[in-house]
């Protein structure tokens, strides 16, 4: 077991936002966390990185939460002035003693992760330079430099385009099979979480709606209930693919 919680809870501003959260991530594990807006997935998230303060309880593997835990967030900082390898490189601090300078190791990984997601010829670029997209994959770029057993995700391809998406996302599963990382991503995508995930945890305002493998968990039924609109699953060429119900009105020779 990579972690474990049980019963969590996170209150903001007295609001209550999430509440008796029970999810467990093994070795090696993809779990996706889906739901509609408001949700709680990138509040989960937090809470599990130690951003944000929780109740319940958290059992991580061995070893400090910034040695074992990596966070992608939604909408992370770009600091100016910096360029994308120096950015990949914050990635590595948990890993320099106070005052250490980078290694020769340190800029290894980080030309090594900067290949990976084809990021090459922005490594000298100033961070806040790159488009939406290419910003992204300098974040995902960062928190996969962390090489930490859990990665925790937050919307990692919002911005990306089709090809984009796909190619992260692979390199995340790469490094998922390869060298047995776990995963936690909040995704809208529920045809890519239902292709990447292990398992899926559906969260809605606040608590667990359902968990389970994605069949179990894309259910017609209680999507439609949860995201407040008629949706069907449907399987193409063996994967999952959610659409909203046609009904006569969104029929294509209907006016
Ligand atoms: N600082 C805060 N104070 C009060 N409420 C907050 C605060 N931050 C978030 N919330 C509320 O907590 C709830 C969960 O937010 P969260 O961002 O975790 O949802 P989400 O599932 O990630 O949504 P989305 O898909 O829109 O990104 C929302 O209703 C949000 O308005």
């Amino acid at each position: 077991m990579r972690l474990q919680a049980t019963g969590l809870g996170v209150r903001l501003r007295r609001a209550e936002v999430l509440r008796g959260i029970d999810l467990h991530l093994e070795a090696g594990e993809w779990l996706g966390v889906i739901g509609p807006n408001g949700a709680g997935k990138s509040t989960l998230l937090k809470a599990l990185a130690g951003v944000l303060r929780h109740t319940g309880s958290l059992v991580i593997g061995s070893g400090s939460r910034a040695t074992q835990i990596a966070l992608m967030p939604q909408t992370p900082l770009l600091p100016e002035g910096m360029s994308v390898v120096e950015y990949v490189l914050l990635g590595r601090t948990a890993h320099l003693g106070w005052l250490r300078g980078e290694t020769r190791r340190d800029r290894r990984i980080a030309a090594e992760v900067i290949g990976r997601l084809r990021l090459e010829e922005f490594a000298d670029r100033p961070v806040t330079s790159l488009s939406g997209g290419e910003a992204q994959r300098a974040v995902v770029a960062r928190a996969l430099a962390q090489q930490t057993q859990i990665l925790l995700l937050d919307e990692p391809t919002s911005a990306l385009d089709l090809g984009h998406q796909a190619e992260v996302l692979s390199v995340v599963d790469e490094l998922r099979r390869q060298d047995g990382i776990s995963v936690i991503a909040a995704m809208h995508d529920l045809g890519s979480a239902a292709r990447y995930a292990d398992r899926l945890q559906l969260l809605a305002a606040g608590s667990t709606e359902a968990v389970g493998n994605p069949t179990q968990v894309l259910e017609p039924d209680v999507l439609s209930r949860v995201y407040r609109t008629p949706l069907d699953v449907h399987q193409l060429d063996g994967e999952l693919v959610v659409l909203p119900r046609r009904t006569a009105t969104t029929g294509r020779n209907n006016p």
